[in-house]
């Protein structure tokens, strides 16, 4: 054993049948989750056989369904080492198989409460032949679904579902069904659709879904991506929802899951592995690390009336870009008023936000006039954080804005008045929703526990920091949130090259000082980065 901590490993179990020619079914979902597994986030996944298939790329000779007995046998033999806290479930071949899984879940979520159950519920092979029979489904409504938190079926598997028709209008009917019958989400893969250009998988969420404790933020996300024309794709569709486990399985949000899914796919996919001249199946190296990869968010749903919560639709392109920094933001503090602006231009911050939140109107414009005029003296970057208005009217350097706020504030306006733009994100998917705004910063955070902002929930750590930085590596990022003299270097450890502080600086008894050493060691891990390129 070697002398680094050892980690625990989070447990998934995969329920699910083997695919011998290794191109979907269980080696699919070994291979996924083993990408997914680091050395300080070791994801151990276990296998419950539901049957034996003989298949290649043409079709599926033969398929043994599992005896139950020996099903359960499987499950008692796993839970006397550990409990699981993510069940993904790919192939079950008879009806009695789902009765059985149906009360062995309703078992495992009394003994953890937090179990996440996914079910990818595949009963037709890639090739077009039958792995099960058509009494399964309706097995599955009747005593599935209540049991689960996440269904992910192809388009096909959608209409055999829910004995649907193929068409738009059939969706909403479809999905309705299948909330009705006590599923918390659904993501509708569109690898089958008839777009030759694009490919869109849908997520729709339930609105009471909750998951690792938080609520979700939205119910309804789109992400397309081109349509990669090769036949070296055997068992996408398994390897995509065993990626959406293994991200729920690391704590990503659900949302997160989704854009992390579909971005390791399409890097999957980018690079497959060729059997034959004639047939492959997707490449897995690891959580991707290249912008390339990501897919383009939409939230504009469709089928409004099954998630009728969803009121607005969010522009989630601008183009051009925003103005891009005159300067990398480096060491950025956040100031809550003028005083504080000031102490900072005196100890040499050379970015900074102010960020007020009470004052009157009269007293806000004031302060704000007088930040803009003081930083322009000092050649300093100043965003002004929430008021956009008035950062426009006052012909502002940048703005500073959260979620929430680009869903109201007049971004074309700002883009055309050449202020530049800082959005805040949190997770895979809202970078990805401040990544298609292309501003001149995003802002990622929380790090760490903080006292200065409610970040409950949302509170990222290093290692997620780490996935982030390689694959939003086109738009300036800067860690915010409980970062001290203390922890910098360790968030400087996980690629980032700018820091933005609010109470380390509001606390610093030698402002002067702290300020020189936090720009050193920032310019030392950029200049160790460039050497290590
Ligand atoms: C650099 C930076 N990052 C994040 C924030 C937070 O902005 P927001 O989410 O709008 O929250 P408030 O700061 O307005 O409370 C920020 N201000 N600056
Ligand atoms: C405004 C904000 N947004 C995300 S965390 C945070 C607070 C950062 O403050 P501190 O540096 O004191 O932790
Ligand atoms: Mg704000």
């Amino acid at each position: 054993m070697g002398t680094e901590p050892l980690h625990n490993a989070i447990i998934v179990w995969s329920i699910a049948g083997s695919d011998n020619s290794a191109g979907a079914g269980i080696a699919a979902d070994i291979k996924t989750l083993q990408s997914f597994s680091s050395k300080t986030q070791p994801v151990h996944l276990c296998t419950l056989i539901t049957a034996v298939t003989a298949q290649h790329s043409n079709g599926v000779d033969a398929v043994m369904a599992m005896p139950v007995t020996l099903l359960q046998q499987q499950a008692d033999a796993l839970l006397k080492d550990a409990c699981p806290a993510v069940i993904k479930i790919g192939l079950l071949a008879t009806a009695e198989h789902v009765r059985w899984l149906s009360l062995l879940l309703v078992q495992l979520r009394q003994q953890n409460p937090t179990l996440l159950v996914l079910y990818d519920p595949v009963a037709i092979s890639s090739s077009g032949d039958r792995l099960a029979g058509a009494a399964l489904y309706q097995a599955v409504f009747k005593y599935l679904l209540p049991q689960l938190d996440i269904l992910t079926p192809n388009l096909p598997e959608l209409w055999a579902l829910t004995l649907q028709a193929p068409a738009l209008s059939h969706k909403t009917a479809a999905l309705q069904q299948l909330f009705q019958a006590g599923v918390k989400a659904i993501i509708v893969k569109g690898g089958h659709s008839a777009s030759q250009s694009q490919v869109v998988d849908e997520l729709f969420i339930a609105s009471p879904f909750r998951y690792h404790g938080h609520s979700a933020y939205t119910h309804y996300v789109a992400l397309s991506s081109p349509r990669q024309h090769h036949a070296f794709s055997r068992g996408t569709g398994c390897c995509f929802s065993s990626a959406v486990a293994a991200a729920l399985a690391l704590g990503y949000p659900l949302e997160d899951a989704f854009v992390l899914a579909k971005s390791y796919i399409n890097q999957a996919l980018h690079q497959p592995i060729a059997i034959n001249a004639n047939t492959g199946c997707p490449g897995h190296y690891g959580i991707p690390s290249d912008s390339r990869y990501l897919p383009t968010l939409s939230e504009t749903n469709p089928v409004a009336d099954v998630t009728p919560s969803l009121t607005q639709v969010t522009p989630l392109t601008l183009s051009p870009a925003f103005k891009p920094l005159k300067a990398p933001l480096g060491l950025y503090v956040i100031v809550p008023s003028v005083e504080a602006l000031k102490r900072a231009l005196v100890a040499g911050v050379k970015t900074l936000q102010l960020r007020i939140k009470q004052a009157t109107s009269t007293q806000l414009k004031h302060d704000i006039m007088q930040a803009i005029q003081l930083c322009q003296q000092h050649d300093v970057q100043l965003f002004i954080n929430d008021h956009w208005q008035l950062a426009l009217e006052l012909g502002a350097y940048g703005v500073h804005l959260g979620q929430e706020d680009i869903t109201t504030a007049d971004l074309l306006a700002l883009q055309q008045a050449e202020l530049r733009l800082g959005v805040s994100s949190h997770g895979f998917y809202k970078l990805l929703r401040a990544q298609q705004l292309q501003p001149s910063y995003i802002a990622i955070g929380a790090i760490f526990n903080t006292q200065t902002k409610n970040m409950a929930g949302k509170i990222q750590g290093l290692h997620k920091l780490k996935y982030y930085c390689a694959l939003f590596n086109t738009v300036p990022l800067v860690a915010i949130g409980g970062i001290n003299a203390d922890n910098a270097h360790l968030v400087l450890g996980s690629g980032i090259t700018n820091l933005a502080m609010v109470q380390a600086f509001a606390n610093a008894t030698e402002p002067q000082q702290w300020v020189k050493q936090m720009q050193a060691l920032i310019s030392q891990h950029v200049k160790g980065a460039h050497h290590a390129e």
